[in-house]
């Protein structure tokens, strides 16, 4: 393998106990070797080079399955380019307005101790349309937001959630994990999952499904729904409401039936979003000096 990553991973079929309808999984395994892999690594040693963290590999994956069931992109119509046109700030205005805009997100914390208050539903909607704002690869939007504020719903979604970080926690992650997290206080007892007011679940969509049950390729889709999800983090600190960003470890699956989500969408997170309870604390956590974080060439 050279240093620019033209040794591919190989990708095997393989069962996946206790997941999907779909039943399969692709596994990276350095020895296995098969047709679809062959095709696969031959795909991608004529690409170009891209850092294997962040390739686009959407494509490719999907194409496992290749068929008369996927939508030829050229088949989509042309649309009008229409004029843009972005607000002008003078120089000390952006400066002020780059400010204040660090001074907002520099507030946000992650609070465990979330409120029972009720918060406007509309504030919630106006939230999800902001993340909505996000780029996404080849504008395919490949979220969805479910919001539950259902009592029994979202206790079902703790009853889950509790079982699997219960797990995580006492065998499932190992000692270095659980010492890594330990200045957080976090445990497998998640209080906010009933308290919350909203808990609002972000789905990736892996691919899309059109109205004649083709599908679409959805590029990018776990950055592009990143890049969302860190938009609904800031519309929910602009209006004073806090969240947990929590990735519940092995739930996806369970919680995708029990919200009645199609195969193709996987969970990237949930968030449950409410005003801080008043007795909430945050860990004294420092975040990294600008010399630290940024490079300028
Ligand atoms: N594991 C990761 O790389 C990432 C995880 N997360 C989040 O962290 C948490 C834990 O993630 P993870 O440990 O992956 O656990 P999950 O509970 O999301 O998934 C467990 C396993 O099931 C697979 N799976 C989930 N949904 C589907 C689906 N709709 N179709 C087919 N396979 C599916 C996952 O595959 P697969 O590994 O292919 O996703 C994974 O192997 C979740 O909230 C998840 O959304 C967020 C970003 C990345
Ligand atoms: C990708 C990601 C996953 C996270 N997963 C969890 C989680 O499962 N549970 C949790 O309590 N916090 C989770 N967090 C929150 C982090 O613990 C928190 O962001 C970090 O401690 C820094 O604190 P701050 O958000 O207050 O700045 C996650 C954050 C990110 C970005
Ligand atoms: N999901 C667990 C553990 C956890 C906690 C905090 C974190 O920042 C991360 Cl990455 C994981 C939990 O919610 O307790």
């Amino acid at each position: 393998m050279n240093e620019r990553g033209s040794s591919v991973p190989t990708v095997t079929e393989c069962s996946m106990p206790g997941a999907q309808e779909d039943g399969y999984m692709l596994v990276k395994s350095k020895d296995a070797e098969t047709p679809s892999s062959r095709l696969k690594a031959a795909k991608v040693d004529s690409r170009p080079w891209v850092d294997q963290e962040v390739q686009d590999d959407t494509e490719l994956e999907q194409r496992e399955d290749e068929g008369d069931d996927w939508v030829d992109r050229s088949e989509e119509q042309d649309i009008p380019h229409v004029p843009y046109s972005a607000m002008r700030y003078p120089e000390e205005t952006m400066v002020e307005r780059s400010k204040e805009f660090y001074r907002l997100l520099n507030q946000r914390r992650t609070v465990r101790l979330i409120s029972p208050e009720p918060v406007p539903r509309e504030v919630i909607d106006n939230v999800i349309l902001t993340a909505g704002t996000a780029p996404s690869g080849a504008h395919t939007e490949p979220w969805t937001f479910v919001v539950v504020s259902d009592p029994e719903m979202k206790h079902q979604i703790r009853q889950i959630v509790e079982e699997e970080e219960e797990v995580n926690y006492r065998q499932r992650m190992g000692d270095k994990w659980v010492k890594d997290l330990a200045k957080l206080r976090t445990n497998w007892i998640k209080d906010y999952l009933d308290v919350a007011p909203y808990l609002i679940l972000i789905f990736k969509q892996t691919y899309g499904i059109l109205p004649n049950n083709k599908k679409k390729t959805h590029y990018y889709n776990e950055i592009s729904v990143s890049i969302a999800s860190g938009i609904l983090l800031a519309a929910l600190q602009n209006v004073g409401l806090v969240t947990v960003t929590s990735t519940p470890l092995n739930c996806g699956p369970q919680l995708r039936l029990l919200l009645k989500r199609p195969a193709n969408e996987k969970l990237l997170m949930l968030l449950p979003v409410g005003y801080p309870a008043p007795d909430a604390t945050v860990p004294e956590l420092e975040r990294k000096p600008l010399e630290d974080i940024v490079v300028h060439i």
